[in-house]
Formats: structure tokens, sequence, C-alpha cells
């Protein structure tokens, strides 16, 4: 229904684009050489470099091995390898049980290239360095030199696999003080440019979680970034904008667009727009936000309506983990000729049908699956998946059964009212478990502290509605529960991905009644992906039923 609802939005806000599309044409030749070559680029991991990223390996951990040979147990591969052995219903309960390693690296997402090699001057790359970011992720290395070329880009890759620097570093190389030209951001006369990059978030959460992953690459002048999130005092926002001037403004829909129409934030002569997470921006809620959105930021005022002639050249960048048809729609119809950038492969959006959203690999897949393919595309390689099931009225002991089982230090529970937050917590706290609950209705301090909370350890689960499904980004997280089902397969996919960032290994447990057993199942066919039933009995993680076969024909 979204996706119905979105593409008929994208109708109505078609527009003409004939002035950038020239010039899309000739820089179109430039870019060939280069894409090509990318596509070409095989990872190669053994370039990372864990320490720089903050990784305990096997090694460091007194075991011995080297962390790339460790294939813990129910990992996709050797989950697939039990792919079509007749499952024994009398051999329940009865299979090994094996206490689940904590926090390996199972498939770190690095591209074989350097940052020096993307692109980027000089000054951003000894920014990068300081903070420890010495080698690209593969999508990074896909996007940088992609939007630097100026083209208008969907980059979609897996969650936690580095999407926000994707499209961060390219803009910190043009706007702002480590441009190439470097010295301060203003233009050669010392003029400030006004604001040159608009970054639109769903949530303030992922907003605030931007303007961080900027000031951690800009380190000094935090002036050069101005959050613009809901929630926050409007007032002091604007006066903000007023004294620093930002040159890069990040922010929600609603208070974006609230504060362009009031002529307080000035967006014409943009540059950069980019839409994080834009398949959940497409949606109802924000239709009439993006629309206002769309039609001014980077797009300067013609005394003819009809003309293009003032139109500027924003450059357009859309990103999420899923893009479902109507985003690619939403690409064609908003920007000028543009790709697809993913790990390791881009395309331009014209060669991608409604049949196969973003996969061109996966071409022989039928209609019917095209809903889940986004989910599939977006769910991190080294994840392992459970299911456990039990009475509604235990299932927060079954919860804390299995933090302990898994010995999970760093938990996010999902569940789909926001009134029953409050109980789990109540009851996880009464059994001596430090837990917080996070939702929309709190207030705008009492999220950031409560995620403060959580992120420097001092709760163990958060237990939190879909407001977090999308963008969190705790590095430590360990385990992903489902105490509600997820609504699809893209919700389940979100929900996951705050689990096994970068690389690292996750737990994705969905706590489940029998009469729901069969949703479970649905969602481990569209999504392709081993989900193999559990119990947790004396303090272990026991696998309760044989892995059934997962088609990986088309994968
Ligand atoms: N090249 C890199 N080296 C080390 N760490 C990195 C690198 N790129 C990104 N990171 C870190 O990886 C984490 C995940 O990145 P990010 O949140 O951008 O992922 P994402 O793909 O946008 O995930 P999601 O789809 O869930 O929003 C962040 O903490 C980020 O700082």
């Amino acid at each position: 229904m979204p996706t119905l609802i979105s593409s008929r939005f994208l109708l109505l806000v078609g527009e003409s684009l004939h002035l950038r599309r020239a010039l899309a044409t000739s820089r179109s030749v430039l870019l060939h050489t280069s894409v090509k070559c990318m596509s070409q680029v095989e990872p190669n991991h053994g370039s990372l470099t864990l320490s720089s990223i903050g990784f305990q390996t096997e090694t460091e951990a007194g075991n011995g091995s080297a962390f790339n040979k460790v294939k813990p147990f129910g990992s996709p591969s050797e989950n697939l390898k039990s792919k079509g052995k007749p499952f024994d219903i009398n051999e329940k309960k009865k299979k090994a049980v094996r206490v689940v390693d904590k926090q390996q690296i199972e498939f770190a997402p690095f591209a074989a290239k350097s940052f020096p090699e993307l692109g980027l001057p000089h000054v951003l790359i000894e920014r990068l360095e300081k903070e420890g970011f010495t080698v690209p992720t593969e999508v990074q290395s896909a996007a940088v030199p992609t939007i630097l070329n100026n083209r208008d880009v969907i980059i979609q890759s897996y969650t936690g696999s580095g999407k926000t620097l994707a499209y961060l570093l390219p803009i910190l190389s043009v706007v702002g003080p480590l441009r190439e030209k470097g010295g301060d951001d203003g233009d050669e006369n010392g003029k400030k440019l006004g604001i040159e990059a608009v970054i639109v978030a769903p949530s303030r959460e992922l907003g605030m979680q931007i303007v961080r992953e900027f000031e951690k690459v800009l380190g000094m002048d935090k002036r050069v970034v101005q959050q613009l999130v809901g929630g926050a005092n409007r007032t002091r926002q604007e006066e903000a904008l007023k004294k620093n001037k930002p040159a890069i403004v990040v922010g929600t829909p609603g208070r974006i667009a609230e504060l362009s129409a009031s002529g307080k934030l000035r967006t014409h002569g943009c540059r950069y727009l980019v839409l994080d997470e834009v398949d959940e921006l497409l949606s109802f809620n924000f239709r009439e936000d993006m629309h206002r959105i769309l039609e001014h930021v980077g797009r300067k005022s013609s005394p003819d309506p009809n003309s293009n002639a003032g139109k500027s050249e924003r450059q357009l960048i859309m990103v999420s983990a899923t893009v479902p048809f109507s985003v690619v729609r939403a690409a064609r119809s908003w920007g000028c000729d543009p790709l697809l950038v993913q790990a390791k492969k881009i395309v331009p959006l014209e060669t991608v049908s409604p049949s196969e959203p973003v996969s061109l690999s996966r071409s022989s897949l039928p209609s019917s699956a095209v809903p889940s393919q986004a989910a599939i595309e977006s769910l991190p390689p080294a994840l392992k998946h459970y299911y456990c099931v039990t009475r509604l009225q235990h299932k927060v002991d079954m919860l804390r059964r299995c933090i302990h089982a898994l010995d999970a230090k760093f938990v996010i529970a999902f569940m789909n009212h926001t009134k029953q937050l409050k109980d789990v917590v109540f009851k996880l706290e009464a059994r001596g478990m430090k837990a917080v609950e996070l939702h929309g209705d709190l207030g705008k301090l009492a999220r950031s502290t409560t995620l403060k909370k959580f992120k420097n350890g001092e709760v163990r689960v958060l237990v939190t509605n879909e407001l977090s499904a999308r963008g969190l980004d705790v590095a430590e997280c360990d385990l992903v529960v489902n105490l509600d089902l997820p609504t699809d397969s893209i919700h389940y996919a979100h929900r996951a991905g705050r689990t096994g960032r970068l690389g690292r290994n996750g737990t994705v447990l969905t706590i489940c009644e029998e009469s729901e057993v069969f949703v479970v199942k649905k969602l481990k066919k569209q999504l392709r992906i081993p989900i193999a039933s559990c119990d947790f009995s004396e303090g272990k993680l026991l696998i309760t039923e044989e892995e059934e076969t997962v088609s990986t024909s088309s994968c």
C-alpha cells in the first residue's frame, strides 16, 4: 500500500529536467570510464585494518585462530550445507548445544581501494585517518567517485555497510572547510555561499546520527552542519541558521519544510539534496513536506514558471538498504539520468525493470518475489536468525533467557505497540536486567538520553518500536529480538540490520506464539534465509529444528 501511494505521489510531483538531462549527457561520457573500472574491483578483505575500526580479533581475544577462518555455528554458509537434509522430527531437542560466540567478524565489507584512490582531497583523507577510517567499504568505494562525477544516484547496500560516509565524503570534498580548495567555507572572496547541502532523514534519531557522523569527520568547526530535526526548539534553530550560516543542514522533512515555508531556510542555491532512507521518506506521512523539499531545494526561482532556465544544478542522492521499484521510479522522475550504485555494481536506472528492482544478478526471479527482493538485498551476510515459540505471557522470560544464553551485551527488543514497552522494561528490571524504553512519544531530550545510556552500556536492553528499526547505529549491538512480529519482510530486514554492523556477527531472534509460526516461515521463504527454531535451556541455546531447504539458486 505505501508503495502504491508513493508512486502516485511521484506522478504528481513529476517535473521536467531538460536542462539537467542535456548536461548529464555530456558528463556521462566522462563517467563511463570510471564506472567501468569500478565494476571490475574485487573485494580484498586482506586490506582491512581491524584495530582501526575497533574490532577485537580472535587472536587478540586469546583464541589464537585467525578471525576470518571462524565459521560460527549457524552461519549462513554452514546452514546452507545442511540444505536438502530430511528433517527428522524425532531428532528434536537432540541437537548439539553450542554457545554462540560474541562479536566475531564473519564478513567485513571492505574494498580493495584506499581513500586516496577515491579522489578525495588530501585534507579530508587526513581527517579520516585521524578518526580511524583507513579503508573504505565497498559501497563507499563505488559511490564516492560516482558522486564526485556529479551524477544523481541511488545508493543501495545492506544495513551497516557505511552508506552515510558514502555520500558524506563526496559532499565534504566540495562543501565546507575540508573541500578541495581548503581554507574557509566561503567562496573565493571569503563570502559565505549559503546552504549547499540538504540532508533529509525520516526520524530525529537518524538526523542526529548523521550530524554526528559529519562532525566526526569535520572534527573542528561544528557550525558547518546544522541540525534541523522536529521536536527541538524551532526558534533556536532559526537563530543558529542566522548566526552560524551553515553550509550543510540535516533534518526531518517536517522541520525542513516548515523552515523553508517560513523563509528562514533558503535552499534554492543548494547543490546537494540527499534523501536518506528514501523508501521511508516516500511514505504517505511525509508526502506534503517532501513535495515542498523537492520543489524548492536547489531550485532557483524563475520569472517564467514554465522555464527551466532558472533552475540550478541540484545533485540528487537517494539512499537506503531497501530500494523497492517505487524508489527507482521516484529517482527517474526527480533525478537526471540517475545511476544505481551498489557495493560492486553501478548501473543506469534505465536498465532496472519493475520485476527486478535493484538486483540485476537475480533476473530469474518471478515478479511475485519482488516485494521481498529489496529486503533480501538489505540483510547483512553475517547474521544468524532464530525463532522460538512460547506463550504470550512468557515472552519476556524467554527474552531474558536468550540474553543470558547468548551472553548478549547490547540488545534491541522490538515491539509493535508503544504502550507495551514500559511493561517489558518493568519486567526485565524486576529480574535485575537493566532496560529502557525508546519511542516517539518521548521528548527529544529523553530520547537522546535514553540512546546515550544504551550506547555507553549503562542499560543492556533497549525496548523499542519501529522508530529504531531504521538507521540506528550501535556498533556493539549483538542481539536483535522481535517480541512482536514485524509487519513484513522489509520491516524484518531493517530491524535485523541493527546488529551485524559493518561485518560484525549478530543474532536475530523472533519470539512468537505457536499460531504465528507460519508467519516466520513465510518470512524465511521471502528473505531466503535460514531461520532455525530454537529454545533456551540451562543457559544454552538449543537448536530444536534442522534447517529446511533454503533456495539460493537465484542468489
Ligand atoms: N570505511 C569505514 N571504516 C570504518 N568504519 C566505518 C567506515 N564506514 C562507515 N563506518 C562506520 O560503520 C558504521 C555503520 O555505518 P552507517 O550507519 O553509515 O551504515 P548504513 O549502511 O547507513 O546502515 P543503515 O542502512 O542501517 O542505516 C558507522 O558507525 C560508521 O561510522
